[in-house]
């Protein structure tokens, strides 16, 4: 019958019926089993305050029987109170299996006592097992009055009963468990849901970052200018060294400069130095200042650069031309802010922010030991490219527009236009200066042309008048690749597609127009030579 009875609760948990059925059949099951007068299940609140009665069967008619019925688990002093049976049973999980209530010792039974008398009952044997989950958690009890042995008298359960009741009180323990796990997810995705509802609301509330405002002298938007502009913003809010790597000429000093500004060092000092410019002693003493009597010469006490870049920001132009044994120097005030002026034996502190520049290869200087490794990794936190000019052709109206705007407003002059194949001459070289050879270029050339006349080719440096023919082919010849003609071929026509889809700002469209081909085609194209636009 046991076994008829598990197979029953087995069935009814693998279908997920009701709590409140699994309930009933548990009870139904103990009663037959246990031939008891009645029997209670009491489950534990999810705060473990106080067990409560969810459900009680009788044999027979009994009086008013309180469902609500509640037993706190707590005595007013806040100790346990572990002399009433079911409390003790859910807190300590021991079952309690009592022949005869009036000769049990140590246990409060007002609560029986009361339900007797609301009931009209006589309890005289009472088992109370915990109902448990995860091997030792009680969330609550089921309660039997009066089981029968044998005889037909109440008395205390032999342990094979004992041990099937158990099995029926672990059925009921796992549905009410899932039950609350169900509940518990299902109240969980909605407070999630509320919050994902309520981010966007949240993100608005929050302070926008500060917009990172370009200098109207800045000129540039192609690409991969955008790109390194782009991760300007990301390190200027910070105090992290930023290490800006790029050709001669490319703007370097000028990124420094906006990386200081979009700061909130913004208020402070920008100071600058060019490492190659001086040799070690005097670059020593200029960016660390020196002591008076330090040198033949050192009449007074000297504050460095870095003392000047208090709470600003020093630009370490060059900084791969760094003699050797001031690295370490650097390498000090970048990691703690230490400063010892040439000649001191004191050490200061200052809070700088570094920013270095270099053209060179350092990984190879590292190689060379010109380089210390500790402040390459130390600089190199935040490397920010600044591309070529001739990596970025779309950029080089502006800068011809810019410059000559600027260099004509200087003179109290008026702006000279540039003849067409003078403009072509200055789109297609390869300035190994880059944005300061053109500005150096445009400023030749608008001294050479005649005021209020157009800017001519021949006004342009003969390397770049030339470089319509005879040094572009040239200049091309020697640049063709090994392999057959349709692989050369190949390999131009994906340059060509390349460059101009740079030039026009990866719009296929456009790029398309301007190669006078069908956007299908520059598709087919890009994906035949892998072409992607480069990810920031
Ligand atoms: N994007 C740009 N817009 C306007 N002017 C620019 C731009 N980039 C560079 N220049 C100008 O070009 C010249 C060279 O720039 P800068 O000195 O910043 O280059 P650099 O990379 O630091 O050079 P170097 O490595 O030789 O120190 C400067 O006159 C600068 O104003």
């Amino acid at each position: 019958m046991v076994l008829e009875n598990l197979l029953e609760l087995t069935s009814a948990l693998a279908e997920d019926r009701k709590v409140e059925s699994v309930i009933e059949l548990v009870l139904q099951a103990t009663m037959k089993l246990t031939k008891a007068d009645g029997c209670s299940l009491y489950t534990l609140d999810t705060l473990g305050q106080h067990l409560h009665r969810a459900s009680s069967m009788y044999n027979g008619p009994v009086g008013i029987m309180p469902i609500g019925e509640r037993i706190p688990i707590y005595r007013p002093d806040f100790s346990p109170n572990l002399q009433e049976p079911a409390t003790l049973a859910v807190s300590t999980g021991a079952t309690v299996n009592i022949n005869h209530i009036e000769h049990a010792v140590g246990y409060d039974f007002a609560r029986i006592h009361e339900d007797d008398k609301l009931g009209g009952t006589v309890t005289q044997s009472l088992v109370i097992v915990p109902l448990t989950v995860q091997r030792d958690r009680s969330i609550g009890i089921l309660q039997i009055v009066n089981p029968r042995n044998g005889a037909g008298t109440p008395a205390a359960l032999s342990p094979d009963t004992l041990k099937a009741v158990a099995g029926f009180a672990t059925h009921v323990a796992l549905r009410l468990w899932n039950g609350r796990l169900v509940e518990e997810n299902t109240r969980l995705k909605r407070q999630f849901d509320r919050y994902l509802a309520d981010l966007p609301k949240q993100r608005r509330k929050q302070k926008p970052l500060p917009l990172l405002k370009k200098p109207q002298d800045l000129v540039g938007d192609s690409p991969p200018i955008e790109r390194a502009i782009s991760l300007i913003g990301k390190a200027a809010a910070s105090d992290i060294p930023v290490l800006l790597r790029g050709e001669t000429g490319t703007g370097k000093e000028m990124m420094a400069s906006f990386i200081h500004t979009s700061s909130p060092r913004v208020d402070k000092a920008f100071v600058v130095q060019n490492c190659a410019a001086l040799p070690e002693a005097l670059l020593e003493s200029e960016l660390f200042g020196h002591v008076k009597g330090a040198f033949t010469g050192a009449a007074t006490n000297k504050q460095g650069l870095a003392h000047e870049a208090h709470n600003g920001t020093l630009f370490l132009d060059e900084i791969g031309d760094m003699p050797l044994a001031l690295q370490a120097k650097v390498l000090r005030l970048l990691q703690e802010g230490e400063v010892r002026r040439v000649g001191a034996t004191k050490t200061e502190y200052v809070d700088v922010r570094i920013v270095g520049a270099t053209n060179a290869n350092l990984e190879e200087k590292i190689e060379a030991g010109e380089f210390r490794k500790d402040l390459y990794y130390r600089l190199n936190v935040f490397p920010i490219n600044i591309p070529p000019l001739r990596e970025r052709p779309s950029d080089i109206p502006a800068l011809i527009d810019h410059f000559l705007k600027r260099a004509s407003a200087k003179a109290n002059k008026p702006v000279p236009v540039v003849a067409a194949d003078a403009l072509e001459a200055l789109m297609c070289w390869s300035y190994p200066g880059n944005v300061r050879e053109l500005k150096n270029i445009l400023e030749r050339a608008r001294l050479m042309a005649d005021e209020g006349y157009p800017i001519e080719l021949r006004h342009l440096p003969p390397e770049l008048a030339g470089a319509g023919d005879d040094t572009r082919m040239s200049q091309m010849m020697s640049r063709i690749p090994d392999g057959d003609l349709k692989s050369i071929v190949g390999q131009y026509e994906a340059l060509v597609i390349e460059a101009k889809m740079r030039e026009a700002n990866w719009n296929k469209s456009n790029a398309a127009r301007n190669l006078k081909v069908s956007r299908r085609t520059i598709i087919e194209k890009l994906n035949r030579y892998n072409i992607h636009r480069p990810s920031s």
